[in-house]
């Protein structure tokens, strides 16, 4: 579905990434790990259409995301998810202000009724009550918060959220909780995940496959149970001694 072929970039002197390829399948979970700096966050940013690569293909149902077309649908089909809830919604709007955004620019022929039973869905989907509409960002907490950024990610029912850090903003038993809500919209909907974290632990929650980033690198790419139990890297070894317990730890 999507596919990274020798994605290159560079800030000035500063070569970001160098060669980078991977893919993410239908209804797959990939993780992308790395220490902060290695380039995560600038993949993430070229794939959304932020950051223009120095070169590389990035693919989109085998269509590359240089073409204007494919980049117009894929700006339907892969949405996004960011690290601070609070700074992702404008605090000046309400909850149902917020959702109807995107909504307004996906599906605009609709009636009201149709748009409010979308809306109960939406937030629904996410396990929030429709209570919360005609609340603003500060009447609601982190977590909440970061399900609305979810349900928004949501409303043009993507194939494929970019997650980037979703969780590091959240104390550890919210972060469960989302855990669990992203595997449930992963179960139902079959959506696919790029998840973006420097978290081993969430990953071998959520992920099926793992690509390990050092310096703008692939040094690893796996299925998650393999890399992390025997690592073949002694970058993702040295990931794995600093962050994880046993029976992760090596
Ligand atoms: N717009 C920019 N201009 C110049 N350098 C940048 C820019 N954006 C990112 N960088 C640099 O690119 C490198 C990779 O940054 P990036 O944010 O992709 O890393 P990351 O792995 O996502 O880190 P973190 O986990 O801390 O978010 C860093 O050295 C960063 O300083």
């Amino acid at each position: 579905m999507l596919s990274v072929e020798g994605l290159s970039k560079h800030y000035k002197d500063h070569q970001v990434l160098t060669d980078v390829s991977f893919g993410v399948g239908k209804s797959e979970i990939v993780g992308l790990v790395g220490q902060s700096g290695s380039g995560k966050s600038t993949i993430a940013k070229c794939l959304l259409g932020l950051e223009r690569p120095g070169g590389g293909r990035m693919l989109w149902h085998g269509h590359s995301l240089g073409e204007r077309a494919v980049r117009r649908r894929a700006r339907h089909d892969m949405q996004a998810v960011f690290q601070d809830p609070r700074s992702s919604l404008n605090p000046r709007w309400t909850i149902r202000q917020l959702l109807s955004e995107p909504l307004d620019n996906w599906f605009p022929r609709e009636g009201a009724a149709e748009r409010r039973k979308r809306l109960v869905r939406l937030l629904d989907r996410v396990a929030l009550t429709a209570e919360l509409l005609d609340r603003h960002p500060y009447e609601l907490s982190t977590g909440q918060c970061q399900r609305v950024c979810i349900a928004r990610a949501l409303a043009p029912e993507p194939e494929l959220l970019v997650l980037d850090e979703p969780l590091s903003a959240l104390d550890v038993s919210v972060q469960a909780r989302l855990i669990e809500l992203l595997l449930d919209l992963h179960r139902t909907s079959g959506i696919s995940y790029l998840l973006i974290t420097h978290d081993f632990a969430v990953v071998s929650d959520i992920c099926q496959r793992i690509v390990v980033l050092d310096q703008g690198r692939v040094v690893e790419e796996g299925v998650v149970e393999t890399v992390l139990t025997s690592p073949s890297h002694a970058y993702t070894l040295a990931l794995l001694r600093d962050v994880l317990p046993m029976p992760f730890g090596v």
